[in-house]
């Protein structure tokens, strides 16, 4: 597979022609581009080429906008017990995420909260693009699992993992004072994919500490290393620093994500350290890691995952 470099710096690798079946000689060679742009970069742009139809983005980005118009009160109803989940407006954002979203129940129910009549064509969409996505997903982590030597446990990892769905839109600087949409971070689970209309802003952190810029299309989706690979890959691969800085924007900007969370403790596999690698971490818990991020929040800070269970 080839592998280009979008703007700056950003790897993309090309899944649109691809039959990606594991084993072939398609697969050793993607997986290898993955591993390498994830260890180097933290994250790689995923071109989808046709396998997003247009239609399903089309669909998906007009749907969005038409959801965050209903009242304070429907948006309101799309609760979880979760942390961070749920409906969130803050200054420059409203989030609405919500758990287990590869469950047709969930994405019903969340549709019905704005069309309590059902909207069989928005409910169909967000199942096909959802699906669509944990299987970007699934391919990749897949693969990861593979190239450390340790396929045999994807099995139980994707059985204790589930996916949450989120989106976002951003207000327009001009009517916020300020052109801080997201601040840096590190995604608090263990992988995280996203995608976005045509307004820039997502910016990624590179090794070398330069900030450099996404820039959108309808079929291109990045994929993002979250904390918990951070941690089950023993530093191999480090979490993603993203932010969104919304300079020029003077249209709205939406995104969509799908966010992995392995609800088993996460441990670094014993065949992932080695004098070269010495275990980095102790058992993380992503619920509770994201319980002692909400506990922070407060006070503005952001707790790492080194602090959190560095060895
Ligand atoms: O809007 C984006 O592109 C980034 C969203 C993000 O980083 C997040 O939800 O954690
Ligand atoms: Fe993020």
């Amino acid at each position: 597979m080839a592998m280009q470099t979008q703007a700056k710096m950003i790897p993309v690798l090309d899944f649109s022609n691809l039959e990606l079946n594991p084993g072939t000689s398609s697969w050793l060679s993607a997986r290898k581009d993955v591993c390498r742009a994830l260890e180097e970069y933290s994250c790689f742009v995923a071109e989808l080429g046709n396998k997003i139809p247009l239609e399903l983005h089309n669909t998906m980005f007009s749907s969005v906008g038409e959801l965050f118009e209903f009242p304070m009160e429907t948006k309101r109803k799309v609760t979880s017990e979760r942390p961070f989940h749920g409906y969130i407006s803050t200054a420059p954002f409203q989030r609405m995420l919500i758990d287990n979203a590869t469950s047709t129940d969930v994405t019903q129910n969340f549709t019905n909260i704005f069309w309590p009549n059902g909207n069989h064509h928005v409910r169909e969409s967000t199942n096909s693009y959802v699906k669509l996505m944990a299987e970007l997903d699934q391919m990749v982590t897949k693969m990861v699992f593979e190239n450390y030597g340790v396929g045999a446990y994807y099995d139980s990892h994707m059985e204790s993992t589930t996916h949450s769905f989120g989106i976002l839109k951003y207000i327009e600087p001009q009517k916020t004072g300020t052109n801080k949409g997201l601040d840096n971070h590190t995604d608090k689970h263990f992988t995280s994919i996203l995608h976005q209309n045509h307004v820039k802003g997502l910016e990624i952190k590179t090794k070398d500490d330069e900030w450099i810029g996404f820039d959108p299309s309808p079929s291109s989706f990045i994929f993002l290393a979250g904390d918990g690979l951070q941690v089950w890959s023993n530093d191999r691969i480090t979490a993603c620093i993203h932010r969104v800085m919304l300079t020029e924007n003077l249209e709205t900007r939406y995104s969509l994500g799908l966010f992995s969370f392995n609800n088993k403790t996460i441990c670094v596999p014993e065949e992932l350290v080695d004098e070269e690698h010495p275990l980095q971490y102790k058992p993380l818990n992503l619920r509770d890691y994201a319980e002692a991020q909400k506990a922070l929040i407060a006070h503005q800070k952001e707790l790492s995952v080194k602090a959190f269970c560095g060895v």
